[in-house]
């Protein structure tokens, strides 16, 4: 297979075809990711979840994602390894750019930072020093304090915001970006919106992309599951067949279906 890049996946939205991505956190499972041939893997801050057993992400640092970052790096052969900002670690830009050099040096190809608009500084900043970026948008789970609660974000009036937002981030040289807990209707609408190849997770069956965190897949995070997360092990005999499963059913659009996505 061949190294998927960032332009890959900008070909494969131009194709209008479909790639998907699955959080990862070690070399075994980033091994057995990529066999999938998943496109992308991301070492996201939900580790403090699902690895650490936090209630929220607030608690990881940027050093907990570059270690599992390497980790992740020599498991890797082919596939698109991005790395999760965590949170406060662009509390000024100088720190951003900082703590996204050491996740880059740890093996990360892009680094993934959550917000909105304001982001475009930062985004500038960092793609004009050769970091690609992956704005994340909807719902934000560092900002979980201020929402209430992990709740589906984008409704109404705030539907048309993200949409600007998604334009100006693009603008401000964002190379990819992530929804997470809107609307099908505002998924599809920032995905026409923008050139930008554009991942989901609870965004609606028309992004580009679809992310799931693994264990969420695997049926094993402890505690209730949001309406997003589809159980891969259910129909499988091993977990090689349930990564397999899941790239399949993104690559042909029957994920995510209509009981994983919001109105
Ligand atoms: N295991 C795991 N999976 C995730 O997807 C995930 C994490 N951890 N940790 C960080 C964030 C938190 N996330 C979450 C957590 C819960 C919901 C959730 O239950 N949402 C409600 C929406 C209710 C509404 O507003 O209608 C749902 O029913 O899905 C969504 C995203 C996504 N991320
Ligand atoms: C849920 C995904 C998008 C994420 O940011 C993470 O795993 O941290
Ligand atoms: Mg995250």
């Amino acid at each position: 297979m061949k190294t998927v890049t960032i332009n890959t996946l900008r070909e494969l939205k131009e194709a209008g075809e479909k790639f998907s991505v699955l959080t990862c956190y070690d070399s075994t499972f980033s091994t057995r990711i990529n066999e999938a041939g998943v496109e992308v893997m991301l070492v996201g801050d939900s580790l403090g979840m699902v690895l650490q057993g936090h209630d929220s992400t607030l608690p990881v640092t940027v050093e907990d994602i570059a270690y599992h970052t390497q980790a992740v790096k020599r498991g890797n052969q082919h596939a698109l390894i991005m790395a999760d900002l965590p949170f406060m670690s662009d509390s000024s830009l100088a720190t951003l750019l900082e703590n996204s050099a050491s996740l880059m040096r740890a093996g990360a190809h892009l680094v993934k930072i959550e917000g909105d608009a304001w982001l475009a500084e930062g985004i500038t900043q960092l793609s004009q020093r050769g970091i690609p970026v992956c704005a994340h948008l909807g719902l934000t789970p560092q900002t979980v304090n201020q929402l209430g609660g992990y709740k589906v974000q984008g409704r109404g009036d705030a539907g048309q915001a993200l949409i600007d937002a998604a334009i100006k981030l693009e603008a401000a040289g964002a190379s990819l970006l992530l929804l997470e807990c809107v609307p099908t209707h505002i998924g599809e609408a920032v995905t026409r919106a923008v050139k930008c190849p554009v991942i989901g997770i609870g965004a609606g069956p028309k992004t580009d992309g679809q992310v799931l965190v693994l264990h969420d897949m695997l049926g094993i995070t402890v505690g209730k599951t949001a309406k997003f997360v589809k159980n891969f092990m259910l129909e499988a005999s091993s977990i090689p067949e349930a990564l397999a499963a899941y790239h399949k059913e993104v690559k042909s659009g029957e994920f995510p279906a209509e009981e994983h996505c919001f109105k």
